[in-house]
């Protein structure tokens, strides 16, 4: 399978939003359209899918023009999607349906991703134990001596209704989302800013999931702000600017032209002299341990070899490329 998207543009009167956006995917796994807010990501995200109309370009998934119709796609909006008052289940079953899944296998399916995202408990109606006061001084009735049991707490059983998309917070409408995107069981996985607005743990159960559909040989484009998490799985990424690509590619390669720059040093007795002498930019010292700027492999190197000609007890010695993040500010920032 692959995806192919070239030359993208979008232009709002004068103002183009989109400009000449270009990336492929021949392989599964994960794209990350990174940038600044209003840099055009959503906008090209709704572009590829074909929802909004392009002034220029392609977007082709397996040679055809992509669209809802000749790849299974799965669809996360970045902004909320649901019918404030309606009942969840009956909005997941509705979508379900309009991307052709049905009866059991859609029940099922519902099933599996409401446990596997932990939304149930808001979807289908469960019972609760509601823990009422002391049965206090009751007398046992057939003794007529107080009730062994005098200080437990009672517990009643209590139905709850589950819930309208109104009562769930931002980062559970995400997950139903979330969940109906996965219905279909697609191919072709599209994340507008997946993670915004999920604590950690969720966060870690999405991240799970994703990790699984690359293992499963899904595509996934996703974008975010949030690089360290996406640098976790992702594979090739674009970073936008006022519309176009200041970075685009395989982020090992990316991150290889950059250099290996940050160095990180741990020691038990104070090296900034030798440091200094080796003309190494000191960032950050705390406790003996010094983060670091070189300029390459060379000077990191010598460094090394003079702490260790003066005895010097290096603890941890770690020479870095830069993060996805540190490329994101260097390019955008700039
Ligand atoms: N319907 C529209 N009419 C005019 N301009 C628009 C329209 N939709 C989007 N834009 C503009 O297009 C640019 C790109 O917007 P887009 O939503 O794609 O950015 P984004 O990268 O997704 O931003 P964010 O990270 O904040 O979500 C912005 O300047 C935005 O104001």
């Amino acid at each position: 399978m692959s995806l192919i998207v070239s030359n993208l543009t979008k232009k709002y009167g004068s103002k183009t939003v989109v400009d000449n956006i270009s990336f492929e995917m021949n392989e599964p796994g994960v794209y990350a359209l990174l940038g600044s807010n209003g840099a055009g990501k959503t906008t090209s995200i709704r572009m590829i899918l074909g929802m909004l109309e392009k002034n220029g370009g392609e977007v082709t998934w397996n040679g055809q023009p992509l669209n809802f119709d000749t790849c299974n796609i799965g669809y996360l909006a970045e902004e909320r999607g649901l019918y404030p008052k309606y009942s969840l289940l009956d909005q997941i079953r509705y979508f379900g349906n309009l991307r052709g899944v049905t009866g059991k296998e859609l029940d099922k399916r519902i099933k599996y991703w409401a446990k596997r995202l932990k939304v149930e408990e808001y979807i289908y109606p469960h019972f609760e134990g509601v823990e009422s006061g002391k049965i206090g001084s009751a007398n046992n009735v057939n003794s007529g001596k107080k009730s062994l049991f005098a200080s437990r707490r009672t517990a009643t059983i209590k139905k709850v209704k589950p819930k309208t998309a109104d009562q769930l917070s931002k980062g559970n409408q995400q997950k139903i989302q979330f969940l109906i995107a996965m219905l279909s069981n697609p191919d072709l996985i599209v994340l507008d800013e997946p993670f915004s607005g999920l604590d950690p743990v969720n966060t870690d159960i999405l991240k799970d999931v994703v990790r699984e559909q690359i293992a499963n040989g899904k595509y996934i484009i996703m974008s975010s702000h949030q690089m360290e998490v996406v640098e976790e799985f992702c594979t090739d990424i674009t970073i936008l600017s006022r519309a176009k690509a200041v970075v685009s590619g395989n982020l090992n390669e990316i991150k290889k032209s950059y250099g290996r720059v940050n160095l990180y040093i741990k020691t038990e007795v104070d090296i900034t002299d030798y440091i200094n002498k080796a003309g190494v930019e000191l960032v950050n010292e705390k406790d003996k341990e010094y983060t670091c700027k070189v300029t390459g492999d060379e000077q990191a190197n010598a460094l090394l070899r003079t702490l260790i000609d003066n005895n010097i007890t290096v603890i941890r010695f770690d020479l870095s490329e830069l993060s996805l993040h540190e490329i994101f500010v260097k390019e955008v920032g700039a």
